[in-house]
């Protein structure tokens, strides 16, 4: 069986950070692993309030598993600290797992700072040239590229200006322009589109989390990067279209057993 680590914050009500990533992992029949960098007080509405887990004990959590388990794909999500940062990027270049995917989480959709914004220029110091891909979404490559971003056409220019911040590769995530949603994916070369209806509704709570855990989860099973997103693109979009009408805000993502099915559990 495959193996795969994230490495990211709890989201208390389930639908983003590390349940998400674990529930997507299970639907593509791989071992879900975490290290947790802060627990989150959240529901669908908001978050109110973050403890973030102490260097050493992240450093901890990295040390015990890739001392004793090998790492087929690993994901980054929620980091929320300078230091934390630090010792994420030092332990993987220690143990270098051969896929990673860093989801620069910034902001919830809720508004919540969930990465101390004096720490996103570590985050691209530190994590990008460690990435297989990165997979900001607009917001994000707006802070990291200091651009605006409304259209394709400045899409591409954004991840051009990512990938020359030191990420092999960059998915540049349209969840969040008007009409249909275009992914672009970059690798230094080509631009790759994934193009998908916008499906009508409200709960999109971990989206973002569940496609770059879907991500991982191909990577793990051995697809290359391009096929590797095309399937998450159809995970993610099944998972929107079933998402779940859960609390009073924003629902989430809904892994259910088709998913799990489709997936291949026999990897
Ligand atoms: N309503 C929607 N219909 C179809 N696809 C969507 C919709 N919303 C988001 N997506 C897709 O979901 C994936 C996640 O994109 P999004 O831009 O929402 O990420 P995100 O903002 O990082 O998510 P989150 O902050 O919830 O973790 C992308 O592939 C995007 O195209
Ligand atoms: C622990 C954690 N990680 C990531 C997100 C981003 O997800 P969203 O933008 O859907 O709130 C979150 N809310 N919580």
């Amino acid at each position: 069986m495959k193996k795969a680590l994230t490495i990211a914050g709890s989201d208390s009500s389930g639908g983003a950070g590390i349940q998400a990533d674990l529930k997507t992992f299970s639907a593509h029949g791989i071992f879900g692993m975490s290290v947790i960098t802060a627990v989150t007080a959240q529901n669908t509405q908001g978050v109110f309030a973050v403890q973030d887990i102490s260097r050493e004990v992240i450093a901890a959590q990295i040390k015990a598993i890739f001392e004793d388990i090998e790492v087929d794909g690993l994901k980054v999500g929620m980091v929320s600290q300078i230091s934390t940062i630090e010792i994420i990027a030092e332990l993987l270049k220690v143990y270098a797992p051969k896929n990673i995917v860093i989801d620069p989480v910034m902001v919830s959709k809720s508004g919540y700072h969930l990465l101390n914004p004096q720490a996103e220029l570590t985050l691209i110091r530190e994590l990008l040239p460690l990435a297989t891909v990165v997979t900001p979404n607009i917001p994000e490559a707006e802070v990291m590229t200091k651009m605006t971003i409304q259209n394709l056409t400045q899409m591409e220019s954004a991840a051009k200006y990512i990938y020359q911040m030191g990420a092999k590769n960059v998915l540049l995530k349209g969840g969040h322009l008007e009409n249909d949603s275009t992914d672009i994916l970059y690798d230094g070369r080509n631009f790759k589109y994934y193009t998908s209806q916008r499906v009508k509704t409200k709960n999109t709570h971990g989206t973002g989390c569940t496609l770059s855990s879907a991500i991982t989860s191909n990577l793990a099973l051995g697809y290359p990067l391009s096929e590797a997103v095309s399937l998450a693109k159809d995970y993610i979009i099944e998972a929107i279209e079933h998402s779940l009408d859960i609390g009073k805000g924003v629902g989430p993502t809904h892994h259910f057993y088709s998913l799990y099915q489709k997936a291949g559990f026999n990897n």
